[in-house]
């Protein structure tokens, strides 16, 4: 299916180009999952999580991009009380060591951050990375071994956009000794613990990320993050001082109003 949309300026480009396949209200439900996604750490409720709803978001992170189509991941689904407990333990001693390594001011502010939810969510699921998966020599990964890694958190990131849409808050925790947590899981020595995750269904989504709310860290602007032709390098070029306009402008709208689908609705005027 070809389509006449778009507003390139340059007029040597087609215009026959494919059509998404989605519709506006399609579309905005990608968005919308993609800028209310939060990192849950204390809004969970002790409700099951359905087999039905645990499969779509297992199924969404199966089918996420990876190198040389290796798939390199196992999802260790965790709900028994005893194992939580161990994990649980493990993230303590890693959040206790991890205070004394901020400098004085912050120590307290880092001490008040909840940064877990173990125990609270019905589920937990450690995602892994088998770096035998597909034997030595794969596709795409022979000169960046660590390519493998990159595709279990593209796995996460499926997951984790799933349980959005499905109402279910996920949490990932990282504060742990990871050799420890491998002999918890029983990971075999060539697989990674790439994340650590807590499911379930939540009271409520938070608008802004927790970290911000607290004053730890503010979001970056886009505009100073998107670079041209080289790292850290900006550009005189129109097209460049069009794009980053937009981006402040898009930026702007989402930091103070929150999204609101125009995305969706009609990219063209957003
Ligand atoms: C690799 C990695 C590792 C961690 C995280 C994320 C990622 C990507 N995050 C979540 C992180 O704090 C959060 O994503 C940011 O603060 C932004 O907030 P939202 O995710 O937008 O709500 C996280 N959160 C937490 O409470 N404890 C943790 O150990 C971690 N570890």
């Amino acid at each position: 299916m070809v389509s006449m949309k778009g507003n390139n300026m340059d007029q040597s480009v087609s215009n026959t180009y494919a059509d998404s396949g989605f519709a506006d209200a399609e579309r905005e439900a990608l968005y919308k999952t993609i800028f209310t996604r939060r990192d849950v750490r204390g809004q969970f409720t002790p409700d099951p999580v359905s087999e039905e709803a645990l499969s779509r978001v297992l199924m969404a992170a199966h089918y996420a991009p990876s190198v040389g189509f290796m798939q390199p991941w196992n999802f260790v689904v965790v709900r028994a009380k005893e194992t939580k407990q161990k994990v649980r333990d493990l993230f303590q001693t890693a959040h206790d060591e991890a205070a004394n390594m901020f400098e004085e001011a912050r120590r307290d502010t880092y001490h008040n951050l909840k940064l877990e939810g173990i125990m609270e969510s019905p589920i937990n699921i450690c995602i892994t990375c088998d770096r035998d998966r597909a034997g030595p020599v794969v596709i795409g990964r022979t000169h960046a071994p660590v390519m493998d890694v990159y595709s279990s958190v593209c796995a996460v990131q499926n997951l984790w956009l799933a349980a959005r849409a499905e109402g279910l808050g996920l949490g990932w925790v990282s504060i742990f000794n990871h050799k420890h947590l491998k002999s918890i899981l029983n990971l075999p020595d060539r697989v990674i613990p790439v994340a650590y995750v807590c499911l379930g269904h939540v009271s409520h989504f938070k608008d802004k990320p927790e970290l911000q709310t607290a004053g730890w860290r503010r979001r970056l602007p886009l505009g100073d993050v998107v670079n041209f032709e080289g790292y850290d390098q900006g550009s005189d070029d129109p097209y460049a001082a069009r794009l980053l306009a937009q981006i402040r402008e898009d930026q702007e709208k989402i930091e103070t109003q929150g999204y609101r689908g125009d995305f969706a609705s009609d990219p063209s005027a957003f």
